[in-house]
């Protein structure tokens, strides 16, 4: 075979490849003219080469976000780099339909997107070509296991009963306002509290009955937040929350409300109506305390003062009647 001949197969050979590889291939001029439009471009976009060859890309794809991608092209021009769009950046360039089966549930195309500079035989970029890579699969996987992730993250942190902050979620809550007093000086108050006799509530009607009613007692308490605020399920009965930017009264006004807010609500399991109340105990930050833990323990003191003194009713813990 002679040389020439040898070089024409190549060329043959090349240009079957770029028809029919699983890759999109666009080469545009100076002006976004297509020059090229390759089968894979064909086949997702349904219009042919013959067809949109010399024609304006932004004029025939008028979905194309023009300035940002004229931007982006011209820096591939002046600069003579490669320049990349990654999916993740941007889902798609071309809105393509997806097809693949595994990922079926995409409805489009994600693409990365490889813009490369071609020069001509005097070695000027006079054209820049687009190379279309289909990452629908590994775009659609990363995304399942990123919300897979950010669920198991929110189950990890919530309590599965009442659906406010768990325990340990709730302790970093307080503990990050803790160290934010720390710094900045904010004034923060602890609420815990506590239903009274809520065993009898168990025992007379049932265990099911007392989730409801811990159930009934979150509501109300979401209900009563402020978005700054930070709710938990401290224990089995017993709640916690943290109100940021809020002095010890205005922690008592916050818990005087809720307090009345349960006195008055009926919770209704079974054709039996169920009343109850709850004693709450508040302490805010000072200067004084030394970490979070001693914050909570006086919040507690509080709540035991609250129970002692006939329960259904709010205590601010007070150092000096403490000593
Ligand atoms: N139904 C239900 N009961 C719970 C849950 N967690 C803890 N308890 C019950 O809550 C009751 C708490 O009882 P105590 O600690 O004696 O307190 P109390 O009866 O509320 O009395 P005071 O707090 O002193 O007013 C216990 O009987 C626990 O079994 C829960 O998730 N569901």
């Amino acid at each position: 075979m002679s040389y020439d001949q040898s070089a024409m197969n190549e060329l043959h050979w090349l240009i079957d490849m770029v028809q029919t590889i699983e890759v999109g291939l666009v080469v545009l001029d100076r002006n976004f003219d297509i020059q090229l439009w390759n089968g894979f471009m064909e086949n997702h976009s349904g219009v042919s080469p013959n067809s949109i060859k010399g024609s304006n890309l932004f004029e025939q794809f008028d979905y194309l976000p023009a300035s940002w991608l004229k931007q982006k092209m011209e820096s591939v021009f002046l600069l003579k780099n490669r320049a990349f769009i990654s999916w993740e950046q941007r889902p798609y360039v071309f809105k393509f339909k997806n097809y693949r089966p595994i990922t079926g549930r995409a409805d489009f195309m994600y693409q990365n997107v490889t813009l490369l500079p071609l020069s001509s035989l005097t070695g000027q970029i006079t054209h820049i070509s687009l190379i279309v890579y289909d990452v629908t699969d590994v775009a659609i996987n990363k995304l399942q296991l990123k919300a897979a992730n950010e669920r198991l993250e929110h189950l990890s942190q919530t309590d599965g009963l009442t659906q406010l902050h768990n325990r340990r979620h709730w302790q970093m809550c307080m503990q990050k306002e803790f160290d934010r007093h720390s710094r900045y000086g904010d004034k923060t108050s602890l609420v815990m509290f506590d239903i009274d006799h809520f065993k009898k509530i168990n025992d007379n009607y049932g265990h099911l009955a007392g989730d409801k009613v811990i159930q009934h007692i979150s509501h109300l308490l979401k209900q009563s937040l402020r978005e700054t605020d930070c709710a938990g399920r401290y224990g089995g009965e017993e709640f916690s929350v943290v109100l940021a930017h809020t002095c010890a009264k205005g922690a008592l006004n916050f818990a005087d409300r809720l307090r009345k807010k349960i006195e008055k609500s009926e919770l209704v399991f079974e054709k039996e109506t169920i009343k109850v109340t709850v004693s709450m105990g508040i302490s805010d930050i000072n200067d004084q305390l030394e970490n979070s833990g001693q914050w909570l323990a006086y919040a507690d003191r509080a709540l035991y003062q609250a129970k002692e003194s006939g329960r259904n009713n709010c205590v601010i813990y007070d150092q000096d009647s403490a000593e």
